[in-house]
């Protein structure tokens, strides 16, 4: 534990080249718009947003509620002024040009976990930061089709029982806790470390009959248990809340996934690649932890659009990497060879 401000620990980070400055400034922005969103967040169902749907569709088809719509009014006004020289996110099919001469990109999800801002369950806010595309009459969109190994930054808020900030600055993961006490962010995990096995994973169950077969049965060898070939006894969570489910994995270890499945839609999974999977996966390598596919490494894909999904895995490094030998090794399968040509994991 340590009790560093966020102030102080942007301050020494700052006295880097101009890019670190540029960088810190952002971070200090998205602060200032992230702090208004906890206010709106605490009033729950006393507040004007709450939880009203908006009759649109955000470019992915998800319901639009006020508040997703308002959280990027929020952000993106914050980013006024700053070295940002493009803003992306969620909520906006195309990205918006800020200031054609800064050196950095913003990609966003201003709400993340949004079907739960009527439960009183934790929900957050990601964000990446990327260096701008330059060139003369470049698309501002060339800037997020970059791989998030690329990122500068990453983070996210979370506004829970506790307000934190979950932030990479690419040497490590901190988490700042805010201090109602002394009203600014105070380091409260200095490089955490995720813990490289768990016994506890995360996973949206009610999909089993929809996954892939490798996925079905890392998941079954998991309720298997003691009784299985993991010979020990597995823990379930699901927030359905990226933020708070990675919030989570950070301080105590596990594995979550978001795979494809066969529901229509959701052939890449559910999570947005560019604003969601990159800067979790950026956060979670930072803090020893892997993030792929399922399969592969999340950091070196480069993405297609800027609203693309991925399948996600990630969280404690050897459980990610047992997932993947799911998919591609016949090792794995053991007892259940008979089954396999049949069930076709090899096909995954
Ligand atoms: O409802 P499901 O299918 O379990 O999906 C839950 C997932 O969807 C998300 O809510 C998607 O994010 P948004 O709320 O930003 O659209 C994640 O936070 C969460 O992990
Ligand atoms: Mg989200
Ligand atoms: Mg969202």
């Amino acid at each position: 534990m340590s009790g560093a401000t966020l102030e102080a620990y942007l301050a020494s980070f700052a006295r880097g080249e101009d890019i670190a400055r540029d960088v810190a400034t952002v971070v200090q922005r998205l602060v200032m718009a992230a702090l208004e969103v906890r206010k709106l967040v605490n009033q729950g169902a006393l507040g004007p947003a709450f939880n009203a749907a908006r009759g649109s569709s955000n470019t992915d088809g998800d319901f639009q509620k006020e508040m997703d719509v308002l959280c990027d009014d929020l952000f993106l006004s914050c980013l006024q002024g700053a070295p940002v020289a493009c803003y992306a996110s969620e909520e906006l099919e195309n990205p918006v040009l800020l200031d054609p001469n800064a050196r950095l990109a913003v990609a966003i999800d201003p709400l993340d976990g949004s079907s739960n801002i009527d439960n009183n369950v934790s929900i957050g806010t990601i964000f990446s930061v990327l260096p701008a595309a330059k060139g003369p009459d470049v698309d501002p969109s060339q800037s997020f089709l970059q791989p998030g190994n690329r990122q500068l930054a990453a983070g996210f808020f979370l506004y829970g029982p506790q307000t934190a900030l979950v932030l990479s600055l690419g040497k490590g993961t901190e988490i700042f806790i805010f201090s109602s006490r002394l009203g600014c962010f105070v380091e409260a995990y200095k490089s955490i470390s995720i813990p490289e096995r768990t016994s506890e994973f995360a996973i949206n169950m009610a999909n089993y009959r929809h996954w892939e077969e490798a996925i079905r049965l890392y998941v079954d060898d998991c309720l298997a248990g003691s009784e299985g070939p993991r010979e020990r006894e597995f823990n379930m969570r699901w927030i359905a809340s990226l933020v708070a489910d990675a919030y989570r994995i950070l301080v105590r270890g596990g594995i979550f996934l978001y795979p494809a499945d066969g529901r229509k839609g959701y052939s890449q999974g559910r999570l947005r690649l560019v604003y969601e999977a990159n800067p979790i996966a950026f956060i979670i390598e930072n803090a020893g932890g892997s993030a792929t596919t399922c399969v592969t490494r999340i950091l070196d894909l480069i993405p297609e659009n800027l609203h693309q999904r991925v399948p996600l895995a990630f969280g404690s490094r050897r459980e990610v990497a047992r997932v993947a030998r799911y998919h591609v090794d016949p090792n794995m399968i053991g007892e259940r060879a008979p089954l396999f040509g049949k069930r076709g994991l090899f096909r995954a």
